[in-house]
């Protein structure tokens, strides 16, 4: 008797309706997982940080049948979902519409490898063209997240890239010269877009708010941005807070190739769902 309640009815705990439960936790655990991902280090993400505060309140008053206090946070919380779906409807409208590409329309051609360095070449041709000639120009290239809201700020292009056409965009006292040019996805997205500006007071003070804002949009992305000077034609380029100033034409191609074209099977591997994801969306690159 005693040793019949023991026994762990093992059949009870394996069945299919468990395994579809686990499949389901899994598949919210990785949504969520990449969506804090994508998020991190943006302005929505600050949002989302609000919303779990509010979230919080909630599960406390709600614990300590504090009632006005959890009116108010239901109403936030069912008002906030509104507003989440209005203040990101462009992205909730762009994501969906790559999702329905991805199914119906076909996916673009691969062959990663080739573009990506086609787009180094192209970058370093204009960017060499650009100094000798002390042409100012200002190149965001998007990595792992987003530069959809910056890109917003600017005219759209959705260009495929040359060097030709970035050495026109940025031909002073033309429409498109002014601000940032924005590539994502092997494509020039938008010129003239506003980035933000640094204001940390270590920028040597010979820089202006071109470089300010090169190294602002590294402040709060991972992107990648070059600089060339109008002033010394000279080449800089911006990452995670750092500016990297005189580059060689050679310096450039080696940073800009260790970045986009020589991306290790491992790092490829680790952002797969990084990448996914991001082409569902709309966001990240999708190149490799
Ligand atoms: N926030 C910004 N976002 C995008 N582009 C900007 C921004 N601020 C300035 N720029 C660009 O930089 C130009 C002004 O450059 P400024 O001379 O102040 O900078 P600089 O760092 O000294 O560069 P340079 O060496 O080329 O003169 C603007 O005309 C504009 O094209």
């Amino acid at each position: 008797m005693e040793d019949r309640r023991m026994q762990i009815d093992w059949s009870s705990i394996i069945s299919w309706t468990n395994v579809f439960n686990l499949i389901d936790i899994l598949i919210v655990w990785l949504f969520i997982y990449q969506l804090l991902k994508i998020l991190k280090n943006t302005k929505a993400f600050n949002i989302l940080n609000g919303f779990f505060i509010f979230l919080l309140i909630k599960i406390i008053s709600t614990l300590f049948q504090l009632r006005t206090v959890d009116w108010i946070m239901n109403n936030i919380i069912q008002w906030s979902v509104v507003g989440a779906i209005v203040i990101f409807q462009p992205e909730i409208r762009r994501g969906l519409d790559h999702l329905g590409q991805q199914f119906f329309a076909g996916k673009r051609g691969t062959g990663a490898r080739n573009p990506n360095e086609k787009m180094v070449r192209d970058l370093v041709e204009a960017c060499e063209y650009m100094g000798k000639r002390r042409i100012g120009a200002l190149i965001s290239l998007q990595r792992s997240q987003p530069l959809n809201e910056f890109a917003a700020t600017g005219i759209r292009l959705d260009s495929a890239i040359s060097s030709q056409l970035l050495i026109n965009i940025f031909i002073p006292n033309t429409p498109l010269h002014d601000g940032a040019v924005i590539i994502q996805d092997l494509q020039i997205t938008s010129a003239a877009s506003y980035l933000p500006l640094s204001e940390n007071s270590e920028i040597p003070k010979e820089l202006g708010t071109r470089h300010r804002a090169a190294v602002g949009l590294s402040e709060v992305t991972d992107a990648i941005t070059i600089v060339v000077s109008e002033e010394t034609g000279g080449i800089s380029i911006t990452e995670r807070g750092e500016i990297t100033r005189d580059l060689s034409q050679d310096e450039l191609y080696t940073i800009l190739a260790d970045n986009f074209i020589n991306i290790s099977d491992e790092e490829t591997n680790d952002n797969f769902l990084t990448n996914w994801f991001n082409q569902l969306t709309g966001g990240g690159k999708s190149d490799d």
